[in-house]
């Protein structure tokens, strides 16, 4: 997979060359370029945003800058791309959308900053190429940089050789629907509290069973609405009497 990030700040996706993804990058498991945005302006000032028509708060990032720049770095690879542009206003991103996106060969990532970038740029991209515009959460941020390490991290993780043990992308909270449980290592007892006994009895049905009624219990109490979206079927006979 090849992931380009266009911003104004080039520096804060610096992270993305850290650690697991760094590695990544290293071995070839995936390319990550970032470009700077005023790369594609003309003029002294390599102005990016403008007065927003109709007026209202702040300012808008124009048009010319952003279809210059997207044409460019398209134009870049052959391979064909999906342009993801995150905003307050985009649909929830989830573990279902790093699971879609991860298949794709190519991810470009439009990195707002201000009041957001002028429509048009994804109305112009969507006739071309797949657009979506997605928001991580319900909060507001300044800019759409730290949104795309969070997605470029979420994404990452799930393609293959990234992840040392593989099995734990398979074994995530959402993957199954419900979190995960509590997890421990040693020392055995640490400031007085023991580690539970059914982890240390080596019965594997026992401890599996455990664990499922600690994320049962554990999704009831801080996420109810993953509970009540869980297919009917979802739910076994124990998990019904837990
Ligand atoms: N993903 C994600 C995000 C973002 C995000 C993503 C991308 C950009 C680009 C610019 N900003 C800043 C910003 C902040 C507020 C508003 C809304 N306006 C407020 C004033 C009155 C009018 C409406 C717009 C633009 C961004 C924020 N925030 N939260 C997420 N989960």
């Amino acid at each position: 997979m090849r992931i380009d990030v266009v911003t104004i700040f080039p520096g804060y996706l610096a992270p993305l060359r850290e650690a697991l993804l760094g590695r990544a990058i290293e071995a070839g498991l995936v390319e990550v370029a970032v470009h700077d945005l005023r790369d594609w302006t003309h003029d002294v000032h390599q102005a990016v945003d403008d007065a927003p028509y109709g007026g209202g708060p702040g300012m808008v990032m124009k048009p010319q800058v952003w279809g210059e720049a997207l044409d460019a770095v398209l134009a870049a690879d052959e391979r064909p791309a999906r342009l993801v542009v995150p905003t307050p206003a985009g649909r929830p991103f989830r573990q279902s959308t790093a699971q879609a996106w991860a298949g794709e060969q190519r991810l470009v990532f439009a990195c707002g900053r201000y009041e957001g970038i002028d429509q048009r740029v994804v109305d112009e991209a969507a006739a071309r190429m797949p657009v979506d515009e997605v928001s991580i959460g319900d909060y507001v941020l300044v800019g759409g940089e730290v949104a795309v390490l969070v997605m470029v991290e979420a994404v990452a993780r799930l393609l293959p050789g990234v992840l040392g043990n593989p099995v734990s992308a398979e074994q995530d909270s959402f993957s199954d629907g419900l979190l995960e449980g509590p997890a421990y290592t040693r020392p055995l007892t640490w400031r007085g509290l023991s580690v539970p006994e059914v982890l240390r009895s080596g019965h594997h049905g026992a401890i599996a069973r455990w664990r499922r009624d600690r994320a049962l219990e554990r999704t009831a109490d801080r996420r109810p609405d993953l509970l009540a979206a869980l297919p009917a079927d979802a739910l076994d006979a124990a998990d019904r009497a837990f």
